[in-house]
């Protein structure tokens, strides 16, 4: 099926193009889970487009943003999507989006957008998503506005079908992180759809000793606790090895554990949360051969393949799952029964709603 149809570029697209229609029908028949997608990297491009268009036809002073954002955003306009130099450079990009989701409407509307882009039409990218996402106060609200925002999208549809996850930004001070948990753990106790807490953000950035307590509490109050780890070479092995102590249910990336860090994953079973296109395009991973995902398809343990961030990287859940079965260079060249594996573990990783 060519790539133009799912509207992505990259090396998802053509492993996309590659496949043959059988092979589409089937890794499109799967029951797939997406369980690492960050909401503001996530909005389609006409949402973003047509965001922007309304912030400037509406009343209020349009939001003056700074040079560097405002290039971000005619980078992020681009056709064939963002084209990166190092991960540093990713982090830029979201100035401009925020800018454009500060309110509770406008972030209401990106919600929707990303949410329906993963669970309708006629071949739906998922089952399930767990969207995660980092509350920001604004002038028009508070954090705990933005994750009721976020919930209000989010419980349109079924527990089966749709969930949050709130994320903590390795830069956050510790009196904003305790807030972001806060949120977390009382919108929980609510009844209110938030099923984890994530931690992300520019991976060389922030202690990660304040993060301890906060874990805790949220693991106590029955979330499901996702961190960000070891995403790039500069993360420190006593850092990785410390977020690990923190006992998360699943990682994000994985990337460069050391030995001891892997015999310790391998030993709880912990979920990885892969995200291929994005290590490829941030060019944390030089091919899709050098991909860690071989070392844990190898040891057959628990991962769950994802997009992260939909808008600079131009990829889908599909076009990650045809990264699995294309044939080498393009992608793995896994078969049938390896990728329905694949499809099944992350089902089995979905944190429990309340
Ligand atoms: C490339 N891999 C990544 N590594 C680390 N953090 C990432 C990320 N991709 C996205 N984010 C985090 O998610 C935020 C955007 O969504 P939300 O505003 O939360 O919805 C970014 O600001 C960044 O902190």
């Amino acid at each position: 099926m060519p790539a133009h149809y799912e509207n992505i570029a990259g090396p998802a697209a053509e492993a996309l193009d590659s496949l043959t229609p059988a092979q589409t029908a089937f890794i499109r028949s799967l029951p797939k889970a997406e369980l690492h997608a960050h909401l503001n990297g996530s909005i389609p491009i006409a949402t973003l487009r047509q965001l922007a268009h309304e912030q400037s036809q509406s009343d209020q002073a349009p939001v003056q943003l700074p040079s560097d954002a405002r290039d971000g955003f005619a980078r992020l306009l681009s056709n064939t999507g963002v084209e990166l130099t190092e991960i540093g450079d990713f982090f830029g990009l979201f100035p401009a989006i925020y800018a454009l989701t500060s309110a509770p409407e406008t972030l209401r509307k990106a919600a929707r957008a990303v949410l329906e882009t993963f669970l309708e039409g006629e071949h739906p990218q998922c089952a399930y998503i767990e969207l995660r996402s980092t509350p920001r106060a604004t002038s028009a609200m508070s954090r705990e506005d933005y994750v009721r925002a976020v919930l209000d999208e989010v419980e349109r549809y079924a527990p089966e079908q749709a969930a949050m996850i709130v994320s903590l930004d390795r830069k956050m001070e510790e009196a904003v992180m305790e807030e972001c948990v806060g949120v977390a753990v009382k919108q929980r106790g609510e009844g209110r759809r938030v099923v984890g807490i994530d931690l992300c953000g520019d991976p060389r950035a922030g202690d990660m000793d304040i993060l301890a307590r906060h874990v805790k509490r949220a693991k106590e109050a029955g979330l499901g606790v996702t961190l960000h780890i070891a995403e790039t070479v500069e993360n420190t092995d006593s850092e990785t090895l410390k977020l690990l102590s923190y006992g998360p249910d699943r990682l994000g990336h994985a990337t460069f554990l050391n030995d001891e860090a892997k015999a310790f994953v391998l030993e709880k079973k912990t979920c990885v949360e892969l995200c291929l296109s994005s290590n490829l395009l941030c060019k944390t991973v030089p091919t899709l051969d050098d991909h860690h995902i071989t070392f844990y398809l190898k040891h057959d343990h628990p991962i769950v393949i994802c997009t992260d961030d939909i808008l600079p990287f131009r990829n889908s859940l599909l076009g990650e799952y045809a990264l699995l079965m294309a044939a080498p260079p393009l992608g793995l060249g896994l078969g049938e029964d390896a990728v329905r594996r694949i499809a099944e573990m992350g089902m089995e990783a979905r944190f429990r709603s309340p």
